[in-house]
């Protein structure tokens, strides 16, 4: 352990890109500051942050990600060097910010060339355990791809970005992090819930970490604009990079990149389904090429379990709510589809094609399997698939809440599956054991175990199905309600809650004293259902 620290940067000049950034072999546009609506055969601009001016402090920072990812001692982030880091004042060694240019359908149509309007990638930077991570700032000021906006991230954004890229990473759901978050006293204006009601709001700026910030729209765009000489070159250092084990010499490298591209989003949306985590603004310029969660913008975790569940006000019809999300990875997937179609001959479009129509039942299954473990079962029988509908469709009834059944579920002991079993202080199965058919429905799950468990050994598999469902149905989420709280007091320089929220979603699997007496898994105060989920970012 002691070695292990003793090879973390102790000194901001020893945090070094420390090879020439491997973006710098794509096309990129060197005419810097420029405002870009429509141009061609580029992936990157060059172009520097604008710094956050007044009093910029450090808000919070993400042990696991400095430590693990970017080498760093936490020490570091006590100088007040750090946070000229973070805010863009001061570049690492080696850096060379850009911008990535990037195409994307919102709402299910084509917008044009969006790109990285208040994000710099400054570089990738090789850790100790030989990873590659490119490293970007959030809210770092305008770039060619700003259009009519400013630039810049307000601190209830980035608050929640930060909080919930770590929840998820220690939730288990693949995503983008988030070492740091500086703020400001510069502000910018916004509308909260798009209604008209205009906010003057801190600036804030994130320090965001991926293997690859790539996503759907960076294909989009060269292939909606015919640039395919840019498309084959990027597709292929894509493959080149990140897909190691798909051959450049494979003439059918981009049906193969495609199609793991495809299942990736399909795992990752499975995993949200399982978790009750609703992304809210599922555009295509928000898919990962990696099959990370990527901007959480208006996302939020279900309380009350609801299919139609929409995290974002601004989607009025619900195209993005909860129960919608695998259709809609499944139309973003077709476009992505799309993008690569003009890599493809004719044979291999068909074989495109084939593969397209496989996706829905792979994403079905998928959330199926994600299901039975969640409810402790580990292969799939007959009928399984009505034992969990039917448990949903329970829950969407009675409004309990999402993550309290599942792991109150959890936490039975086989003597209290019985319908008449005092539920204590198990408030969220209470509220469901008061559906008509939970009695039918917890009789048919026990029997369901029974069939699972070899009579033999029934203690040990009970202990190992318990152990199981502890594992996979988390106790604490970042729910809107405790983000709302944190964001509260940050706005006020106040950041003890919200460091205490980071804390607590290091272990969300872990029962935690703290969080227990701040009613973290009791049922969310009433004030919370009539909570909006803020939108402008
Ligand atoms: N305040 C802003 N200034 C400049 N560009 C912006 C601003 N807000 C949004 N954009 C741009 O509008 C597009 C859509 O915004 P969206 O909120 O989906 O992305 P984002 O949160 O800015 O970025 P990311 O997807 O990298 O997290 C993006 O291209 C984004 O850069």
């Amino acid at each position: 352990m002691e070695g292990e620290s003793t090879k973390l940067i102790k000194n901001l000049t020893e945090w070094r890109f420390s090879q020439y950034p491997k973006y710098i072999l794509l096309p990129i546009d060197e005419t810097h500051e420029d405002v870009k609506t429509n141009i061609k055969n580029i992936i990157y601009s060059e172009v520097t942050p604008r710094h956050l001016e007044g009093n910029v402090r450090l808000v919070c920072a993400s042990e696991d990600a400095l430590n693990n990812i970017l080498d760093m001692d936490m020490e570091l982030t006590t100088r007040e060097e750090f946070a000229e880091f973070i805010s863009g004042a001061k570049l690492p060694y080696g850096a060379l910010p850009v911008a990535h240019r990037y195409g994307g359908h919102q709402y299910g149509l084509w917008l044009g060339q969006l790109g990285d309007g208040r994000a710099h990638i400054l570089g990738e930077y090789v850790n100790r355990h030989n990873e590659r991570w490119q490293v970007q700032l959030k809210g770092s000021g305008l770039t060619p791809y700003s259009r009519v906006y400013d630039g810049r991230v307000v601190l209830r954004s980035a608050v929640r970005e930060m909080v919930a890229s770590e929840a998820c990473y220690f939730l288990g759901i693949p995503t983008t992090r988030t070492g740091a978050l500086v703020v400001s006293d510069d502000t910018v204006m916004r509308d909260v819930y798009y209604t008209g009601d205009l906010r003057r709001e801190k600036a804030a700026v994130l320090l965001r970490l991926a293997p690859s910030w790539f996503r759907f729209g960076s294909l989009e765009i060269l292939s909606e604009n015919g640039e395919v000489p840019v498309l084959k070159q990027l597709v292929d250092f894509i493959i080149k990079e990140y897909f190691p084990e798909i051959q450049l010499s494979d003439e059918n490298r981009f049906i193969r990149v495609f199609s793991e591209i495809a299942h990736r989003s399909l795992d990752l949306v499975a995993k949200w389904q399982g978790l009750g985590f609703t992304h809210g603004l599922l555009n295509t310029d928000n898919m990962s090429l990696l099959g990370l969660t990527m901007d959480y913008g208006p996302f939020g975790f279900v309380d009350s379990y609801d299919g139609g569940f929409i995290a974002n006000s601004s989607d009025g019809e619900g195209r993005y709510a909860l129960s919608k999300q695998p259709d809609v990875v499944v139309w973003n997937v077709g476009q992505l589809a799309d993008a690569v179609k003009p890599l493809l001959s004719p044979s291999q479009q068909i074989h495109l094609s084939h593969i397209l129509k496989t996706l829905d039942t792979y994403v079905k299954n998928k959330i199926l399997e994600t299901f039975l473990m969640k409810i402790g079962l580990r292969e799939e029988k007959w009928g399984d698939d009505q034992l969990v509908e039917k448990l949903l469709d329970m829950m969407q009834q009675t409004g309990a809440d999402f993550t309290a059944t599942f792991r109150q579920l959890a936490e039975l002991e086989p003597n209290e599956m019985v319908n008449d079993i005092k539920l204590k202080d198990k408030w969220s199965l209470k509220r469901l054991s008061m559906h008509v058919s939970w009695g039918c429905w917890l009789d048919q799950y026990r029997e369901r175990l029974d069939k699972e468990a070899d009579a033999s050994s029934l203690g040990v598999f009970e202990d190992e199905r318990r152990r199981r469902m502890l594992s996979v149905n988390p106790i604490y989420v970042p729910r809107n309600w405790m983000l709302h709280e944190a964001i509260l007091d940050a706005e006020c320089d106040d950041f003890v809650k919200l460091n205490f929220l980071l804390e607590v979603m290091k272990r969300p699997f872990d029962n935690q004293p703290e969080a227990e007496a701040k009613g973290f898994s009791a049922q969310p105060p009433h004030w919370a259902y009539a909570l909006k989920i803020s939108c402008s970012t």
